[in-house]
C-alpha cells in the first residue's frame, strides 16, 4: 500500500520546514500541585518517533498537553510548522492509553470521527471513506469496519484509535502510553505496528511512555525527563536499526545506560549519542 499524500500545508508557513514541532524554554505549574516542569526545549523533526521517558509524575503527559495545545504553558512557546500553537492543531492527533471508541459508532465510523472535527480540512465523502478504509487496512482491520466496539479486545480497540489518528494524515501523532492497558504479546505487536504505520504514513510521533523497552523498541530519540520541576535530564539519539529485538547486545548496552541515567537522577543533561 503506497502512504498518503500529504496535504499541503497551511498558508504562510515552509513548504518543507524540517522541524514540526518546536517548544523553547517551557514551564508549566497546576494551581493546585504547583510546579510540574520548568525550562524545556525540544524539537521534533518530519517523520521522527520521539519518545519522552521517565518515572511516574514526572510530568511526562502534562508536557505532552502542553506541546499538543491541550493546556497553555506558564512560560515559553511552542511552535507547530513554524506558527505558534494556541490549541490543538488540525495537522496533530491524539492517541491516549484508552481507546475512548463511542459505542454507538461501528468501527468504520469511529475511524472516520476525528474527519469532522472543526478547522480539519473539508474533504467529500468519497475522499472520505477511502482514507479511513486504508487507515484501518494499514492497522490490520480490514473487514471489520461493521464491528461494534463492544465486539473488539483492547488491541483491536486501540487499533481503531490508531487508525482514527492516522485518517487524519496527521503531521504529528501525540500518543501518551497508548499501550500501557495492553498484554505483553498485543503490547509488542502494537509496537512494531506503530513504528511500520508511521513511517509508511510519513507521521512524526511524540511518545510518552514509562516503559524503557518501549522507548527502545520504537523511538529514533529518547527523551529521558527527571526532577522536581521536571526537566529534560537527557537524550539519546538510537540508529539501532529496526526490528531492534534482531540486536540485543545493543538494545542491552541502552538499556543500562538509561536505567543509570533514571538512577542518577542528575544526570548530565548533553545529548548522547549511542553507536549503532
Ligand atoms: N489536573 C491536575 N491538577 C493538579 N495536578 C496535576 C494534574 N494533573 C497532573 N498533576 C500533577 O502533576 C504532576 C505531573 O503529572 P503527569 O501526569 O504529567 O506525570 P507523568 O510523568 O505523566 O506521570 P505518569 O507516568 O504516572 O502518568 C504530578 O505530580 C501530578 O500529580
Amino acid at each position: 500500500m503506497n502512504a498518503p499524500q500529504p496535504l499541503a500545508p497551511p498558508p504562510g508557513t515552509d513548504a518543507a520546514p524540517e522541524t514540526v514541532l518546536g517548544a523553547e524554554r517551557l514551564s508549566f505549574a497546576y494551581a493546585r500541585s504547583g510546579p510540574v516542569f520548568a525550562d524545556v526545549s525540544l524539537g521534533i523533526r518530519r517523520r521522527e518517533i520521539v519518545c519522552l521517558l521517565g518515572g511516574s509524575g514526572c510530568g511526562k503527559s502534562t508536557l505532552l498537553r502542553v506541546l499538543a495545545g491541550l493546556e497553555t504553558a506558564a512560560a515559553g512557546t511552542v511552535r507547530f510548522l513554524g506558527q505558534p500553537l494556541t490549541r490543538p492543531h488540525p495537522r496533530s492527533a491524539l492517541v491516549f492509553q484508552q481507546a475512548s471508541l463511542l459505542p454507538w459508532l461501528n468501527v468504520f465510523d469511529n475511524a472516520g470521527f476525528g474527519l469532522g472535527f472543526k478547522h480539519q480540512p473539508a474533504i467529500d465523502a468519497a475522499a472520505r471513506k477511502a482514507r479511513v478504509r486504508e487507515a484501518l487496512a494499514a492497522v490490520g482491520l480490514a473487514g471489520r469496519e461493521h464491528a461494534w466496539p463492544a465486539e473488539l479486545s483492547g488491541g483491536q480497540a486501540q487499533r481503531v484509535a490508531l487508525a482514527r489518528a492516522l485518517a487524519r494524515e496527521p503531521e504529528l501523532l501525540f500518543a501518551d502510553e497508548p499501550f500501557s492497558a495492553l498484554d505483553a504479546i498485543t503490547r509488542a505487536e502494537m509496537q512494531a505496528l506503530l513504528v511500520d504505520v508511521v513511517h509508511r504514513w510519513q507521521a512524526a510521533v511524540l511518545l510518552v511512555t514509562h516503559d524503557i523497552d518501549e522507548a527502545i523498541l520504537v523511538a529514533d530519540r529518547i527523551l529521558l525527563m527527571a526532577g522536581k520541576p521536571g526537566h529534560i535530564h537527557r537524550a539519546w539519539t538510537l540508529s539501532i536499526p529496526h526490528p531492534r529485538e534482531d540486536h540485543p547486545e545493543a538494545v542491552t548496552a541502552l538499556r543500562l545506560q538509561i536505567l543509570s541515567a533514571l538512577r542518577a537522577g542528575n544526570a548530565a543533561t548533553a545529548p548522547h549519542a549511542i553507536p549503532s
